[in-house]
């Protein structure tokens, strides 16, 4: 069903097909031109610098593969000569009743040779293919993985898709612009070959025009989804439902699907979504796209026998005027014709996907990062211990955002040198949103931070990174070794145990790592790439026990995860650079006992630093604190010392009050 939305002057075409809702751009014809055109000038650049940097990586044994498709692209003229010389002798022969033997020998060892050296070839191409086609991997997974780790928050949201493009398909997108090439010095060399032929056989160039015939036909009614510029999108709601409900059979779901025991509820509502969406298409918008009619294809198959008409035609008008020989050479050559302009078109599709693969890695490295680096180095006052801020005015909303509502509003407050700080607030509140603001995660939408006086967005952000050390719930444990889990909070002394040591006592990780078989070295979440083949693991057979170790991997609690990222964060205070700790709910997973402990040992540390907490469990840290700012959707609306605001009895004494209730009513049962 073609919904082509009929307004006038409208740009989009809209198109239903299967579960797919899809907008095409469209074109009139001389816009589409136009557009082609312009694409393909776009495109030029980007295959320069391809084929540029992809033979850079090996010269001459990419000069030698091409060399060598292009052999193996004459070689089917070659041999369709040879063949016909072969029966042109055998027809003669026939003919006279003589066969001329030595010239039959000589064009069949010819012919043998063409062969075997085409063998020869091919083998010396699967040699080096892997050679070459992993030096082009590297160079283009090095590529993307730099462009990657280069990029902020806010390009990575707007670039998700590209942000991780996988590598492997670029060398064949690279081949198929050396197959492009081939195909059509093969087609010309080909179409010269059927002329003379043709001619010399006096069959005459028309032959030449019946045998394009079918190939011209599909040229011109090509129509792919992908030459086009579109967005698709599934709507389907049967479809939709079932995708989901799919999704609740990953692992991450499977023990609260048990311990809910929804396992029929799901199993019932697949089956009924199943049912709803029925034979409705579900493949990719590209294979539904274009499909041809009845009367097309038997137009083209028909176009594809013209040549067949014209022997039975000049069979009967002519018989004795041609021989078998260069009829059975023209239809041969004509099969070979067809199939290479059949590859051809289907390379050309390949190296239009290719060559767009390409632009979009190098995209990757174009895309700008959104934070500015500023010129200024920090620290400006290397005798101040603590980062004074002032948040002047500030409000935020996250890049993409759907709210209407802003997740800061013109926030405005400064701390001191030295101060401790805690944030406080309902879910959602802010407090989260003003420490990445602080750790120039993002910048301000209106407003300014200043951070000691300046414009937090002159300084160089490296050495703002340096003077930071943060610890929040978001942080992550590394696949690597717990040592450098920890040791990476100062990368500079990542190696050195004592010191590691020394972080993971302090963030409370110390006992439980020493008591894992491998302590400091184990490594969680390892990356490994295993394949168990034709192995039944629950078989007793050594191998398959082989297998079973394979599976084996070291786990910890949440809670020891959290000890972990909180001796990192101790680690990084031994750079003698932070003069900022930011904390937001980094202790959430802890026991009360090892909670107290931390602040405890994080309170230690402070020496003249600012330390900025968000918590909602008032009492360990509240009382230590120097201000207090508490946040309500998105505002700051207290601040001041915990007595300073019980005393106020505003929306800090509110929370406080529900868990000091709660405590007392606790303690009363
Ligand atoms: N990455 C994001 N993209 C869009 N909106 C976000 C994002 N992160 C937070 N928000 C929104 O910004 C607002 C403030 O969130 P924030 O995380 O700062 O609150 P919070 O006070 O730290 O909450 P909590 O106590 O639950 O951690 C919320 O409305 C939240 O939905």
């Amino acid at each position: 069903m073609k919904l082509d939305s009929q307004q006038k002057g409208s740009l989009i075409e809209e198109v239903q097909l299967g579960v797919w809702r899809i907008l095409i751009q469209k074109e009139t014809s001389s816009a589409g031109v136009a557009a082609r055109w312009s694409k393909f000038k776009t495109m030029v650049p980007t295959v320069q610098r391809h084929v540029a940097e992809v033979v850079a990586l090996a010269p001459v044994l990419i000069s030698l593969i091409f060399l060598s498709k292009l052999w193996t692209g004459l070689e089917d003229v070659l041999l369709l000569h040879l063949s016909g010389r072969i029966l042109t002798i055998i027809e003669v022969g026939i003919k006279e009743g003589r066969p001329d033997v030595m010239a039959i020998v000589n064009a069949v060892v010819a012919r043998m040779l063409v062969v075997s050296a085409s063998a020869t070839v091919e083998w010396w191409r699967n040699q080096t293919i892997p050679i070459v086609s992993r030096r082009v991997l590297h160079h283009y997974e090095d590529f993307i993985f730099s462009a990657n780790l280069e990029k902020d928050l806010t390009s990575v949201h707007a670039n998700n898709e590209d942000i991780s493009l996988n590598a492997k398909p670029v060398w064949d997108n690279f081949t198929s612009l050396m197959d492009i090439t081939t195909t059509i010095i093969q087609v010309v060399t080909l179409l010269a070959y059927i002329f003379h032929v043709a001619v010399s056989s006096r069959h005459g160039p028309v032959f030449v025009l019946l045998c394009l015939g079918r190939p011209l036909m599909t040229l011109r009614f090509r129509q792919y989804l992908w030459e086009k510029v579109y967005v698709a999108e599934a709507v389907d709601p049967g479809y939709l439902r079932l995708r989901a409900l799919r999704q609740l059979s990953e692992d991450k779901y499977r023990q609260d699907i048990i311990s809910g025991n929804i396992g029929d509820y799901v199993l019932q509502e697949f089956t009924r979504a199943r049912e709803q969406l029925g034979d409705t298409e579900t493949r990719h918008p590209q294979q539904l796209y274009g499909r041809k009619s009845l009367s097309y294809e038997v137009t083209v198959m028909l176009l594809g026998n013209l040549t067949m008409l014209y022997y039975a035609a000049i069979s009967v008008l002519n018989p004795s005027q041609f021989t078998l020989t260069s009829i059975a050479t023209l239809q041969h050559s004509e099969s070979i014709l067809q199939k290479t302009f059949y590859d051809g078109m289907r390379q050309i599709d390949d190296v239009r996907l290719g060559i767009d693969f390409a632009r979009r890695i190098y995209a990757l490295g174009d895309i700008a990062n959104s934070l500015k680096d500023g010129s200024l180095e920090y620290p400006r006052d290397a005798e101040t211990a603590g980062m004074a801020i002032e948040l002047k005015n500030v409000s935020f909303s996250y890049p993409g955002s759907k709210s209407n509502v802003k997740a800061l509003n013109d926030v405005t407050f400064s701390i001191k040198a030295g101060q401790l700080v805690v944030l406080v607030g309902e879910n959602g509140s802010g407090k989260s949103t003003i420490v990445k603001l602080l750790a120039r995660l993002y910048d301000a939408t209106e407003g300014q931070i200043l951070v000691d006086g300046n414009n937090i967005q002159d300084y160089k952000m490296a050495d703002l990174r340096k003077a930071t050390a943060s610890l929040t719930q978001d942080h992550h444990l590394y696949p690597l070794s717990l040592s450098e889990n920890i040791g990476l909070g100062n990368p500079a002394r990542a190696s050195d145990h004592d010191l590691v040591r020394e972080a993971a006592k302090k963030g409370g990780a110390e006992g439980f790592l020493s008591k894992l078989k491998e302590g400091f070295s184990t490594i969680l979440e390892q990356y490994t790439e295993q394949y168990t083949v034709n192995i039944n693991t629950s078989d007793k057979t050594p191998l398959a026990k082989e297998a079973e170790k394979l599976k084996k991997t070291a786990d910890i609690s949440g809670g020891e995860r959290q000890r972990i990222v909180a001796s990192r964060t101790f680690m990084r205070f031994t750079s003698g650079a932070v003069k900022l700790m930011i904390a937001d709910e980094g202790s959430s997973a802890l026991d009360p006992e090892g909670e107290w402990e931390l602040f405890k040992n994080l309170r230690e540390e402070r020496a003249g630093k600012s330390m900025v907490f968000v918590t909602h469990r008032f009492g360990h840290l509240t009382k230590y604190a120097d201000m207090i700012l508490c946040m309500k959707d998105g505002n700051l609306v207290e601040s001041g010392t915990h007595e300073e605001l019980i005393k106020m009895g505003g929306e800090y004494f509110k929370l406080y009050d529900v868990q000091a209730k709660a405590f007392d009513s606790e303690k009363a049962a």
